[in-house]
């Protein structure tokens, strides 16, 4: 997906989080939205993803070269973030079932080869509420990771995972991100470095005299 912005702003009441931010994310990119604790990343994420609308400014999106409305950008995108949670009362297996009744997964995959390149399979019954937050962090990576979808956008990526979490991550990142638009919004260096671009949110900050 090939996404538009052209002085693009967000702000909450008063406070203007950035303005004028003009810029292209295109196909096969990875980007990482940068900048201190407060900075707007989250925001940004959002207001690309069209979950939110700007203050200002425009967005346009085409896939293949058609383009695609605000509304549509939802059913083109794979999100793991913080803020979104799994369905606490499923098992994983039917968590994954259930997602895929709405969104495939990448390649023809499906929900039990999904669960294997996890490495959840002892797991596969049990309640999403009994998972610790690292196994938790791994499912939301993995759905977003091997959602067949054209925008992947990552918040906060490696949160709760440990070592091997982040190696996970590293590996499944690098098997599933060729062609697609990434953004990775994060403080963290070693969930970024992959990105070929970086944008600094305090760039389009408003500055107050
Ligand atoms: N719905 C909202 N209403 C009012 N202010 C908001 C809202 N959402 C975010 N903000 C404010 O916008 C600013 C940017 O927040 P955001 O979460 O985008 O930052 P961030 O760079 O992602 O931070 P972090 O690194 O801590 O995750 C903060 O000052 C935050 O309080």
């Amino acid at each position: 997906m090939r996404i538009e912005a052209h002085g693009l702003g967000k702000r909450f009441g008063r406070d203007w989080i950035f303005r004028d931010l003009t810029y292209a994310f295109e196909p096969g990119s990875a980007t990482a939205l940068l900048g201190p604790n407060g900075a707007g990343k989250s925001t940004l994420l959002q207001v690309l993803a069209a979950y939110t609308l700007p203050s200002a400014g425009e967005l346009r999106y085409t896939v293949n070269s058609r383009a695609v409305r605000p509304e549509e950008v939802a059913m083109q995108l794979a999100l793991c973030a913080p803020y979104l949670e799994l369905i606490e009362e499923l098992t994983l297996q039917e968590q994954l079932q259930f997602h895929t009744r709405f969104r495939p997964l990448r390649a023809g995959l499906s929900p039990a080869q999904l669960i294997e390149l996890l490495q959840l399979g002892n797991a596969r019954h049990k309640l999403i509420r009994d998972f610790s937050s690292g196994m938790k962090q791994r499912v939301k990576l993995g759905l977003a990771l091997y959602t067949d979808a054209p925008l992947l956008l990552l918040d906060e990526p490696t949160t709760n995972l440990d070592r091997a979490g982040v190696a996970w991550y590293h590996e499944h990142v690098a098997a599933t991100t060729a062609g697609r638009t990434v953004l990775v919004s994060s403080n963290v260096e070693e969930e970024y470095a992959f990105c070929g671009a970086r944008l600094l949110v305090t760039d389009f900050a408003v500055r107050r005299s």
